[in-house]
């Protein structure tokens, strides 16, 4: 069925696992990520950028953010598992309002690049319209990039504990995105892989809500060897390793976002497939082993966080 994503998280939250929330842009990484939630019995976040409703839209956010709601309600209305579509990191209010408008289960008001009170008003403020409307909240606060040897890297900027509390408080927001390290793609850490465990466990205790990671990509290495063997370049890459990231989980993240591994699991099958099958033009070929890695990276995915039969 398709559900809202609060109804989700806070079964996560009671039960201490994570639910990932995978990033699509078109049908085949809907198709693939769809495949491994029935294989692991899992529940499922969809998250669509503001970027991916205008791609799908043509240029239209509210035909693109129709068009997901459309495609993901069909899957979710056909499956037992449960799907939430997600609009991630909404900055504009055009988009937000969109996604509202076009039935999507949660939305993510992404203003933690402005000062707290400016990031808690405009917070505010959707959390009024979208709960009006039936549909969840997810804000960020403090600002993605890495650590480097236990401080953090000049732009970024760690999540503060109290500070969180406040502003849960304050905006009735659904779940939080607390920065302790991450950032963004498949270059995380230059040196040694590390986040904060300190400041997200002091989250947890103070907020005791369903907690989000963003930047939460492995880079599975594995994909890269094959994408590598033929003709990509994704030297340096680096994500959050599997301990890193279920220790994420024991203390207290319910929603991974996660989306440069599928990426990288797209096309490295999409590569692969090619170099092999000159002769071949159907899409619906040439696209199949591409999204088999993709089912292989969200099936192992969805049991290493935890959410395998848990539909
Ligand atoms: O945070 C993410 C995805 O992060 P990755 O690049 O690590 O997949 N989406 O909001
Ligand atoms: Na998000
Ligand atoms: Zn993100």
């Amino acid at each position: 069925p398709y559900v809202n994503t609060k109804d989700i998280l806070e079964k996560a939250n009671k039960e201490y696992y994570a639910v990932a929330a995978f990033n699509i842009n078109n049908l085949e990484f809907l198709q693939a990520i769809v495949e491994g939630g029935i294989e692991k019995k899992s529940p499922l976040i969809i998250e669509t950028s503001e970027g991916a409703m205008k791609y799908a839209g043509m240029g239209d956010p509210l035909r693109g953010a129709s068009l997901f709601v459309k495609m993901v309600r069909e899957f979710a209305d056909s499956l037992d598992i449960p799907i939430a579509l997600h609009l991630d990191h909404g900055k504009n209010f055009k988009y937000i309002i969109s996604a509202i408008k076009a039935g999507y289960s949660s939305v993510m008001i992404d203003a933690s690049d402005k000062p707290l009170e400016e990031n808690l008003k405009a917070t505010k403020d959707i959390v009024r319209i979208a709960h009006a409307a039936g549909v969840s909240v997810e804000a960020e606060l403090g600002k993605l990039a890495g650590i480097e040897d236990n401080v953090a890297s000049a732009e970024s900027v760690l999540v503060n504990p109290d500070e969180a509390k406040y502003f849960v408080e304050e905006t009735q927001v659904d779940f939080l995105a607390p920065a302790i390290g991450t950032s963004h793609g498949a270059f995380k850490f230059k040196g040694e892989a590390k986040l904060d465990f300190d400041r997200l466990k002091k989250v947890k205790e103070l907020t005791k809500m369903p907690l989000v990671l963003h930047g939460a990509s492995s880079v599975v290495q594995e994909m890269v060897e094959i994408a590598e063997n033929y003709g990509a370049d994704f030297g340096g890459s680096k994500g959050v390793p599997s301990d890193i990231l279920k220790e994420t989980v024991r203390l207290g993240i319910n929603k991974v976002n996660t989306d440069t591994d599928l990426r990288m699991a797209f096309i490295a099958g999409l590569r692969e497939f090619l170099q092999n099958n000159p002769k071949e033009f159907d899409p619906r070929k040439y696209m199949e082993t591409a999204k088999s890695y993709v089912k292989k990276v969200v099936s192992d995915r969805l049991e290493l966080l935890g959410s395998a039969n848990k539909a």
